[in-house]
């Protein structure tokens, strides 16, 4: 996809710069005055269901084009359901919002892969799987979780429904640059600690209001050490830090994971975009707005007591006592979270037991995702009487999944398997929790009725969910484990475990 802005780099400068202000100075079409917005080209859009139609209706009205559907491609993911896929959608608003993106995307020439295309699923894990989110580049989408594609070095965000209609139709988009924040993450993650791990300690550490107006830069050992699964699950959790988007800068891994996909740059192309991403990094001397560390070697698997993404704390901890927080706000928030999810404090979590699993969205949803979820379940059975749901983030990672044989893994598991979609992360399709119903998801917000009007949930990282959907109640794969001087699977300490 070649784009309509000038070489990399037109801002010529000296000042040490961030990663974040390198890519937005590289798309500067024009520099608001004054405190106004800037005018910046994108690179990327993303589309989905849900908040398109309006936007489309604003272009017919205008008389007006898409200005580069080339730089556009919608996906059907929210709406949709993840069993019986070709039959007729049941729900009339949900079947509406689809048949819209289809007659939208039809009439403006956009591609679009609808359910039991290869490429269709959530829109954040479509992007990436193309290799159409690059270093770099600006990716918005009508949708807060677009801040995932940040991964890659990228400049990604959410937009509203009157933003997305001058996307379209412009291709460019007014708004302030976002200040800066690094997020320092250094040292090794110890065995079942993971990068959902890190940001949900991130989110307690700084609040869901922590991030709000700046772009966060996650960097240190710990972020160079993950996978790009990893970083795009810690970017994906930006907004639920009030962030808009988050960055990682980007390294060999992510040359290695773009290398070869569909829409990655090949022969030449592929060497100088090589050359401009080598760039793209903080320089030395920059000064970030501001700064927060984590120490990876002390960081344990993490879960949410209550309902928004900041309530969490250590598995191994208890539900804590509201009457702990210092700001009458935040006391207020947890009595009424300890109420919405029926939790005393003092509870052990490890104590808690759950109805439903649920292993999949834009945070953990990629193959990676799933392997870490099968090497749990392997050859065990889950706890009697929970309900475990394996929602694959595309129908790719559906493929490739069945590929390594993980979908046998999953089923003999005694879980379901399902076709793609964001499925039971929110209540817009058949996949919900019933009222007064526990589940441990993988997924990244855990508002009153998220997943299900009356559901509580408790975020969790896939081998937290993987030990839980064993054991029934919140856990973590090393209290599966036997003792260790014992190497046996299998035994008498461990009862819920089959041998196969
Ligand atoms: C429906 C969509 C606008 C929304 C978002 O913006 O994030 C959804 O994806 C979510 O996760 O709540
Ligand atoms: S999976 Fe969940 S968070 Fe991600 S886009 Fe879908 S609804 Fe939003």
């Amino acid at each position: 996809m070649k784009t309509e802005r000038s070489t990399h780099g037109a801002v010529p400068t000296a000042r040490p710069r961030t990663l974040a202000q390198k890519v937005w100075e590289d798309h500067l079409v024009a520099k608001g005055e004054d405190g106004s917005p800037d005018l910046i080209y994108i690179d990327l859009h993303i589309m989905h269901e849900v908040t398109s139609p309006q936007a489309f209706d604003g272009l017919r009205v205008a008389g007006r084009p898409v200005r580069r559907p080339d730089l556009t491609i919608a996906t059907e993911d929210h709406n949709t359901p993840t069993v019986d896929i070709l039959n007729r959608i049941a729900d009339t608003t949900s079947r509406t919002q689809i048949e819209t993106l289809r007659r939208n995307a039809k009439e403006f020439g956009i591609r679009l892969h609808p359910l039991g295309d290869a490429e269709q699923g959530i829109v954040h894990v479509v992007g990436p799987q193309l290799g159409l989110t690059q270093p770099g580049i600006t990716v918005v989408c009508g949708d807060s979780h677009t801040s995932t594609h940040g991964a890659f070095g990228a400049i990604a965000f959410g937009i509203g429904t009157s933003e997305v209609e001058h996307v379209l139709a412009t291709q460019t988009l007014a708004i302030k640059p976002f200040k800066t924040m690094a997020i320092n993450v250094d040292g090794t993650l110890r065995e079942g600690v993971t990068a959902k791990d890190i940001i949900l300690a991130v989110i307690a550490k700084i609040g869901t209001g922590g991030g709000a107006g700046y772009v966060l830069e996650y960097r240190g050992s710990a972020i160079e050490a993950l996978s790009m699964e990893g970083r795009m699950t810690i970017c994906n959790m930006s907004i639920e830090a009030g962030a808009r988007a988050g960055m990682v800068a980007p390294d060999e891994k992510t040359f290695a994971y773009l290398e070869g996909r569909d829409h990655a740059p090949i022969g030449e192309d592929w060497d100088a975009a090589l050359d401009h991403w080598r760039t793209l990094r903080t320089d030395d001397d920059a000064v970030f707005d501001a700064e927060v560390s984590i120490d990876a070697d002390t960081l344990e698997p993490f879960v949410t007591w209550g309902t928004n993404p900041g309530q969490g704390v250590s598995l191994s901890g208890v539900v804590p006592e509201p009457s702990e927080f210092a700001d009458p706000n935040d006391r207020q928030a947890a009595e009424r979270a300890l109420e919405y999810m029926a939790l005393e404090a003092g509870r052990p979590l490890k104590s808690i037991p759950v109805d439903v699993v649920f292993m999949g969205s834009c945070t953990n949803s990629r193959i990676e995702d799933l392997r870490a979820f099968t090497s749990v379940i392997a050859g065990r059975q889950k706890a009697e009487g929970v309900r475990v749901m394996v929602v694959p983030g595309s129908a790719r990672v559906r493929l490739e999944a069945e590929a390594e044989g993980l979908d046998r893994i999953i089923t003999d598991f005694g879980a379901e398997w399902r076709f793609a979609g964001c499925s039971m992360c929110l209540g817009m399709n058949p996949d919900q929790l019933e009222p007064g119903q526990r589940c441990a998801s993988t997924s990244n917000r855990n508002f009153e009725g998220r997943q299900g009007k009356g559901g509580r949930t408790h975020l969790v990282s896939p081998l937290v969910a993987a030990a839980t959907a064993v054991r029934g109640t919140l856990s973590s794969p090393s209290d599966l484990d036997p003792p260790a001087a014992s190497t046996t699977q299998g035994t008498a300490q461990q009862p819920q475990e089959v041998t196969v």
